[in-house]
């Protein structure tokens, strides 16, 4: 019988003019989405979206030029800020004098969190970036973890293990970093358009913890955040505008918020004083995003077959390009004040049969060390873990170098001073040397196309062989593979050289999917979203043109818009 009862209201987000919310309602996210936390946001990007609207042009622009045969370089018109002795950034808050072990992982799982807090590293960055896929769930869940965490209130029950997860005494300080800024938010619209990601991941954040972090964790200073995949300091300038509006509705001091600079573009290490000097009122340094910054050198160097990297596995900080940008990053942050931070080694702690492992784990933890210790001596204040279980091994090999101290700004220590390099423009753009083989190939598309389903399915960072994957290590699979069919790599097969055609790709993607298949078991391979990846994958490969971002061209499929949010509703 047909019932003419009125459905009862759709409860929804009490939104101000111009925002509407196309995700999921959830009591608990509409804790964070409140009408003045999602002003702030919408006041944040109607202020900006203009200047970051013209620094997207500008990265097309630029790189119309390096297809063009320019190569990136130390800015002429600069020169004054990056030769100035004068000037210094602001000191560092001591809260984070001591940074010397930082451990990252994703805004959400909760329990992680909890975890990463809890590991005995100094600092914490919780992700919205390349460990998180930007699932309406995943940012949601992240902002309420991250408010409980800075009010010190986070709790988990993990019920299948019987297992509580709660804060322990000394946690470490939270960093977070948000998107960065050629992501789309597709679930908040402002004045009818998707809400830049990384100002919904800022504007949310600050707005709800920044007087509890200030009173807490920061002790006076922050919120503290780490800045990704800039390619101009005129990206920096816009975040610079961002902190001082937010100080300024916030009511805190000018400088209260720092942030790190991640220096994982190509073109961005031609500018590094430039943005220290952008952002000397509110940096706490710089930091070596080694695997963003290699596929940022594919990617700024699609064009051009004398720039092919070898396999992913060979290109390491050894390489000539890396040591010199590891060093001038050194140089430039201590010359002006500030942590010059090293980056992630991929290796995580091998997981089934200890026993049978034992060796392997060894050589895992070796390398790990190996690279800590590389990162010390250069001059690095300090450096990330992706896993608490080598944070002990890379602590003793800091804290050890260090004796004492809570890092080595002043000292002017490390190769990179010792030494008095003057890096040059060619010694950042040296090519890797190394060989290109097919099983680099095979490999680039097993771990590619396992990374994107987990991505599709809600996971942005996953153990793949042993390895960390995340949204970084998956663009170098990506671009490798696409600038070695572009420009017909010749390949190793086994001391036989093949060229690279989308034909042979098209026989390793069948193959590999077999292989993957074999290996988590055809249940999971069914159900998991491996088919769908493998067809995004092998498309982004031969496309003719390289897409930008795997994840911005992927985004698409894991938007959800709520049925019924597309009207827009007001409480
Ligand atoms: C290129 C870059 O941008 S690097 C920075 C971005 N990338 C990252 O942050 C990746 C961080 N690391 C991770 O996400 C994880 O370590 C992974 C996904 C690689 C592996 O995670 P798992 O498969 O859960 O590892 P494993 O099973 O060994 O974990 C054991 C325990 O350690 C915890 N753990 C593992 N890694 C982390 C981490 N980074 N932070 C907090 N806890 C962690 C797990 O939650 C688990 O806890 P439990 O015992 O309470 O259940
Ligand atoms: O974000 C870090 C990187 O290496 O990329
Ligand atoms: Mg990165």
């Amino acid at each position: 019988m047909a019932t003419n009862a009125a459905a009862p209201p759709c409860p929804c987000y009490d939104t101000p003019e111009g925002v509407d919310i196309l995700g999921r309602y959830d009591p608990e996210f509409a804790a964070i989405l409140t009408r003045d936390a999602l002003a702030f946001v919408a006041g944040l990007q109607r202020e900006f979206r203009g200047a970051v609207r013209y620094a997207m042009e500008r990265r097309r622009e630029a790189q119309r030029r390096y297809d063009a045969g320019e190569l990136p370089r130390f800015d002429p018109a600069t020169r004054p800020v990056r030769e100035a002795g004068g000037w210094a950034c602001a000191p560092v808050p001591p809260a984070i004098a001591d940074r010397t072990v930082e451990i990252t992982g994703p805004a959400e799982p909760r329990k992680m969190v909890i975890n990463a807090l809890n590991s005995g590293a100094k600092v914490f960055m919780a992700d919205f970036e390349d460990a998180l896929s930007p699932t309406w769930e995943n940012l949601m869940r992240g902002q309420v973890n991250l408010r409980d965490a800075v009010a010190g209130t986070i709790t988990y029950r993990d019920a299948a293990r019987g297992r509580e997860y709660r804060l322990g005494d000394r946690p470490a300080t939270l960093f977070v970093r948000p998107r960065g800024w050629h992501l789309p938010e597709a679930h908040v619209l402002v004045d009818g358009e998707p809400a830049i990601g990384c100002l919904v991941d800022f504007g949310l954040y600050f707005f709800h913890s920044h007087a509890a972090f200030r009173s807490g964790q920061g002790a006076g200073f922050g919120p503290f955040f780490y800045l990704p995949k800039m390619e101009h300091s005129r990206e920096a300038r816009i975040w610079k505008g961002v902190f001082e509006r937010a100080e300024k509705e916030a009511g805190i001091g000018r400088g209260s918020i720092r942030a790190t600079v991640l220096v994982e573009t190509l073109p961005a290490v031609f500018q590094m004083e430039e943005i220290l000097h952008e952002l000397r009122d509110h940096s706490a340094g710089l930091n070596c995003g080694r695997w963003d910054y290699i596929f940022s050198y594919v990617k700024t160097f699609r064009a051009r077959p004398d720039r092919l990297l070898p396999d992913r596995a060979l290109v390491g900080m050894a390489q000539h390009f890396m040591r010199s940008y590891s060093h001038l990053l050194i140089q430039t942050c201590h010359r002006r004040g500030v942590h010059a931070m090293g980056g992630m080694a991929a290796q995580i702690p091998i997981k089934d049969d200890a026993a049978a492992n034992e060796a392997a784990l060894e050589l895992d933890l070796e390398l790990v060390r190996k690279d800590k210790l590389r990162e010390v001596r250069a001059g690095h204040d300090g450096t990330w873990a992706a896993h608490p279980g080598l944070i002990p091994a890379i602590r003793e090999v800091f804290e050890g170098h260090l004796g004492g101290r809570p890092n080595q700004i002043d000292a002017a220590a490390g190769d990179a001073a010792r030494a008095g390099v003057a890096v040059t423009e060619e010694d950042l753009l040296q090519p890797p040397r190394g060989a290109r083989t097919v099983e680099g190939l095979r490999h680039n598309t097993r771990v590619g196309v396992q990374y994107v389903a987990a991505w599709l399915s809600g996971s942005g960072s996953v153990p793949l062989y042993n390895l960390m994957e995340d949204a970084a290590t998956a663009e170098i699979s990506r671009v490798q593979n696409w600038q070695w069919l572009r420009h017909g790599a010749v390949l190793d097969a086994g001391g036989v050289e093949v060229r690279a055609t989308p034909e042979l790709l098209a026989r390793v993607v069948e193959e590999e999917m077999a292989r993957v298949e074999a290996e988590v078991g055809a249940e999971r391979f069914r159900r998991g979203r491996y088919a769908e990846a493998g067809r995004i994958f092998s498309r982004q490969c031969t496309a003719p043109e390289l897409d930008d971002f795997l994840t911005l061209d992927a985004y698409n499929l894991i938007v959800v818009h709520h049925p019924g949010a597309s009207s827009p509703c007001k409480l």
